[in-house]
């Protein structure tokens, strides 16, 4: 389980997050969504540790978290997959397994994650440059998953893909954190992709969770109407 008790966060006298309470349960998709400017990526810094809040913490399993261990099992799919241009495809996937085995075994761990991610084996000697977006994606989400992470982060997994590809890597995402039972965190702007990847959805605007309910109600919150492009007086009668 992941928390943030009243975790704040000021630039200058922009207050970005303020006191934001969030809990992911272990095994539960949360997808995490708001305008731009609202903090979303700010809010994974401080989980991340990457952030110092100025305020609250963040609880890890009931204990705060210890940046050390965190980082030996969370996975993380960047926005962009932000590979590493000067490495091979299996070399990316694998590079932190490399850091603690031999390469045969770590490059066979990757290409049973490539195969996972519906790539075959025949682009793992490929560089980055070679890859179309949707390829990338899908070789940074088998990367986030290499070393069978507890906690997986997702930033923004669709942004850059068309609609098809885009549900297509939305399948997968569902598919991985509900075989694993990993604790996932999206942050996203793309509700169908929500609606594919979450069990829950928060809102933050204005530094805070402005909303906060599972994804099957999503329809029916007047605070997510402005998301979903529907009116907010009658909000279900609209999504029926
Ligand atoms: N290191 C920093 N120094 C100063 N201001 C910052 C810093 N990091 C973020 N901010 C500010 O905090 C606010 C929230 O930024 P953040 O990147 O978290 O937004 P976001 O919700 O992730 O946006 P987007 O959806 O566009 O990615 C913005 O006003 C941003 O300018």
């Amino acid at each position: 389980m992941i928390r943030t008790c009243g975790l704040s966060k000021s630039f200058g006298a922009k207050r970005v997050l303020d006191s934001v309470d969030l809990t992911v349960a272990t095994g539960e998709s949360l997808c995490v969504i708001g305008q731009s400017g609202t903090g979303k990526s700010v809010l994974l810094k401080c989980i991340l540790g990457l952030e110092r809040p100025d305020a609250g913490q963040v609880l890890w399993n009931g204990q705060p978290l210890d940046r050390a261990r965190f980082m030996a099992r969370f996975g993380m799919l960047f926005q962009g997959a932000a590979l590493f241009d000067s490495l091979s495809v299996w070399q990316n996937v694998a590079f932190r397994l490399r850091q603690r085995m031999d390469d045969r075994r770590a490059r066979a761990i990757a290409l049973d994650k490539l195969a996972r991610v519906g790539l075959a084996s025949d682009i793992a000697d490929l560089m980055p440059a070679q890859l179309s977006g949707g390829m990338a994606k899908r070789v940074g989400l088998a990367r986030a998953i290499a070393d069978d992470p507890a906690v997986i982060f997702f930033d923004e997994p669709t942004t850059g893909l068309d609609p098809i590809r885009a549900r297509a890597i939305d399948a997968l995402i569902r598919g991985i954190v509900t075989e694993t039972g990993a604790t996932a965190i999206t942050i996203t702007h793309d509700m169908a992709s929500c609606r594919i990847i979450g069990d829950r959805v928060a809102l933050l605007a204005d530094g805070r969770i402005a909303h906060d309910g599972p994804v099957a109600d999503m329809d029916r919150a007047p605070a997510l109407a402005g998301f979903l492009g529907i009116p907010s007086a009658g909000v279900g009668d609209h999504a029926r």
